[in-house]
């Protein structure tokens, strides 16, 4: 890219998150990834050139580590000219959602990441012809937390995602809750993988997105967004699963083509080779937590039918989902057994400010960040050291709990042989696909307490409303079955 003769013609509004705003080059399969502040909280250039910095050195030395060089892109900084920068700015104004603009594109420093656009196939340096699809999946956390530190029993039954959804709700966030459940996604199993993304697809929220070359054609853009049009979608859809057929629209068509959508993200999901280190963070058979939330939809389905709840299948080694998973479970004290170890270190660093920069709590995150993420050990010695590597393993669960999936799937051409990327066929044509994550900007040291108060929040807000409610219903059962028991012996 040429720094030096930018024009903001050549880009586009991409899409944005809490922290960042990015914009895609109209030709060129690169995208600028830009920081964002409330308008009262600007950083000085140095700050946000080494933030940038920070955030290309933590997937170099730890998230390619752990997941692996193929499916991390890290991008590099670069320095764009103020004005440039400026223009673009009001130039996309009218494009962002009003929930997102309390905050402000950073347009002071004239800093950006510039990365690969990975709404098209990454191996690409330049847009083809061909039509791509991506599929953008933010999973959130996969298991439920195992650790003795939790005081809540209902946090040892019932995920995060699921509680978080109904106070979500309360608050206005979204109109509805889902029927996603990150557990079932990260089953292994096909049967829970498909309900998962089939509820995605029913209630995107901001967990899943659609991109048609390039161009947003599913998902939220906040909550104002209008409900899932699944015909729409099936219309955009079709070419690409049946393209040679004359399948009739309708009901019919549009379910055939979110089954075969469906099947083909599992099949990619499942896929992958064994590489990364994720390997070195298996926690051991008993720390795992139970391999069902009791709130998901599908297994309280089966519990309805008298089933069993399913086996974990096990998410094969190699993909990416499984590695993501890994890394998330580096939060092996749950935040309530981690928040004291917060303490510990702030009461350290009250006392020895200058220490901060010893202990790497800003960085640099380098090979030595790396290395001390790999003691899982949970013995507690009452030292400073052990309290900062939990602080520092949870920030970078919090981060994989937190990062994107995107999975870029384009046709394939008749003569295949040719292409170097790995096939995913579905029943009327193949894929080249690519799977790449996305946002993994590691958690900061600052975020501890609010996470701790969000996660009491969380918890007694769910117990408080759904389970108080399904405790009156439960006992109204209860009392029913009494009343037919006593109705019986009277007969
Ligand atoms: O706390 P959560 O689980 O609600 O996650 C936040 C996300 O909300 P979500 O639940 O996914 O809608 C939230 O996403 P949205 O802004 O709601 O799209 C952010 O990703 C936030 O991260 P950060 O503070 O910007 O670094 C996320 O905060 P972190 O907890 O990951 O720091
Ligand atoms: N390299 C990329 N290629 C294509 N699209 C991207 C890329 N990076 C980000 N995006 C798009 O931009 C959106 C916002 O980016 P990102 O998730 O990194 O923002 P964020 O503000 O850091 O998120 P959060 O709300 O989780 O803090 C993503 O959801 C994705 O659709």
């Amino acid at each position: 890219m040429d720094e030096g003769k930018m024009d903001e013609n050549e880009w586009g509004y991409h899409g944005e998150g809490n922290k960042s705003l990015v914009v895609a080059h109209a030709q060129r399969c690169v995208v600028l990834r830009f920081l964002k502040f409330p308008p009262n909280r600007k950083k000085t250039s140095e700050e946000i050139f080494q933030h940038l910095q920070n955030i290309v050195d933590f997937g170099k030395n730890v998230m390619k580590e752990f997941l692996g060089e193929n499916y991390v892109h890290c991008g590099e900084v670069v320095q764009l000219p103020l004005d440039f920068v400026k223009q673009l700015c009001l130039k996309i104004q009218c494009e962002r959602p009003e929930s997102r603009c309390d905050k402000d594109l950073d347009t002071l420093s004239g800093y950006a990441l510039c990365l690969p656009n990975l709404a098209r196939l990454q191996t690409y340096r330049f847009a083809e012809h061909r039509p791509i699809l991506c599929v953008e999946i933010k999973p959130k956390c996969g298991f439920i937390p195992f650790s003795s530190d939790v005081t809540h029993e209902m946090k040892h039954k019932v995920c995060r995602y699921c509680m978080h959804q109904h106070l979500k709700v309360a608050t206005g966030k979204w109109k509805q809750i889902s029927k996603y459940c990150p557990l079932d996604l990260y089953s292994g199993n096909k049967q829970r993988m498909y309900f998962a993304l089939k509820s995605l697809l029913q209630e995107a929220q901001n967990n899943l997105k659609i991109f048609k070359n390039g161009e947003l054609i599913y998902g939220c853009k906040d909550a104002r967004s209008p409900v899932a049009d699944w015909s729409e979608l099936a219309h955009h859809l079709k070419p690409f699963f049946f393209p040679s057929n004359g399948l009739a629209s309708g009901p019919h068509c549009t379910r055939a083509v979110i089954r075969e959508l469906v099947r083909v993200i599992t099949r990619v999901l499942l896929s992958g080779s064994d590489k990364g280190r994720a390997g070195a963070l298996r926690s051991g058979p008993g720390l795992r937590g139970p391999p069902v939330c009791e709130a998901s939809p599908f297994s309280r389905s089966l519990r309805c039918q008298g089933k069993n709840t399913p086996e974990r299948s096990g998410l094969p080694k190699g993909c990416l989902l499984y590695k993501t998973l890994q890394v998330q479970m580096l939060d092996l004290l749950d935040i309530e057994g981690l928040y004291p170890l917060y303490r510990r270190v702030e009461r350290y660093l009250e006392e020895f400010p200058e220490q901060r920069k010893t202990l790497q709590i800003d960085g640099p995150y380098d090979e030595a960040f790396y290395q001390r993420l790999l003691d899982l050990s949970t013995e507690d010695d009452g030292t400073v050291a052990f309290a900062l590597t939990k602080v520092q393993q949870y920030r970078v669960a919090m981060t994989a709990k937190d990062c994107s999936i995107m999975i870029a799937l384009s046709p394939c051409l008749q003569d295949a042989s040719s292409d170097q990327r790995p096939i995913v066929p579905s029943s009327r044509s193949r894929f080249a696909f690519s799977v790449s994550v996305l946002d993994l900007d590691l958690k900061p040291y600052e975020s501890i307490p609010h996470q701790y108060k969000l996660d009491g929040k969380i918890v007694n807000y769910y117990l408080k409303t759904v389970h108080a409610k399904d405790a009156t219903v439960m006992s109204t059962r209860f009392k029913e079955s009494e009343d037919c028991t006593l109705v019986l012996h009277k007969v």
